[in-house]
């Protein structure tokens, strides 16, 4: 197995920031997709959590320069391919199961799975992977944690997510397995829910800023 990292490390890269979005209303998502790339960050992950999340994806897809969309909560094969057909540059699951592996197995589109220990790591390494989203990164020892496995297990580069704030960010982008981080603070409900993208993009604006400390 292998994973397509050629086409997953630049829409990953691209800024230290990668927005978690959880869209209720499909009229929202080009507004806040436009907003989050304005403020520059341009891969978006929209997880498969709502109805409308694939008809947000498709439509970000067709109408917003600049963003390289992405399906999050990809659970199965099925959800796989129907992120895939509605146009999904990049896939993200919460976790790796030897089906969803072989079922990415050869897809153009990079799939990133989470894991959260050291023998998921090398599970992954032994798959043909690369790349993992650390999920949840807070919850399962944060930075340190990472940096733990960083040191023996080097050749697996991380997207933490969950808990990842403007605050904590930079300690994780200082490891050396960590690749950018994830999540949902870019595009609080609030501001979505009023429509208020001058402040969504502030909010990206400072994320895309993030260095390393
Ligand atoms: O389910 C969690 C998402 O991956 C993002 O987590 P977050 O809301 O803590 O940023
Ligand atoms: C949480 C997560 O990894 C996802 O929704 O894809």
């Amino acid at each position: 197995m292998t994973q397509n990292l050629a086409a997953l490390f630049p829409i990953v890269k691209a800024a230290p920031v990668v927005p978690v979005l959880i869209i209720e209303d499909v009229k929202t998502a080009v507004p806040l997709a436009r907003a989050l790339v304005a403020g520059g960050l341009t891969a978006l992950e929209v997880t498969l959590r709502t109805p409308a999340a694939l008809e947000c994806i498709r439509a970000i897809k067709g109408e917003v320069e600049g963003a390289n969309v992405g399906a999050g909560t990809i659970l199965d094969e099925k959800q796989f391919d129907a992120a895939v057909a509605a146009g999904s540059t990049f896939l993200v699951s919460p976790g790796a199961t030897p089906r969803l592996l072989a079922h990415a197995d050869g897809s153009p589109v990079p799939l990133l799975p989470g894991i959260a220990t050291a023998s998921e790591a090398m599970a992954l390494l032994e798959a043909g992977y690369g790349a993992a989203k650390f999920f949840p990164a807070e919850q399962a020892g944060g930075a340190p944690y990472l940096k733990a496995l960083s040191s023996p297990i080097p050749g697996v580069m991380f997207c933490p997510t969950g808990g990842v704030s403007l605050k904590n960010a930079p300690t994780y982008l200082a490891l050396p397995n960590v690749m950018c981080v994830g999540g949902s603070w870019v595009a609080p409900a609030a501001a979505v829910a009023a429509g208020d993208w001058a402040a969504i993009t502030t909010l990206a604006a400072e994320a895309a800023a993030l260095k390393a400390v």
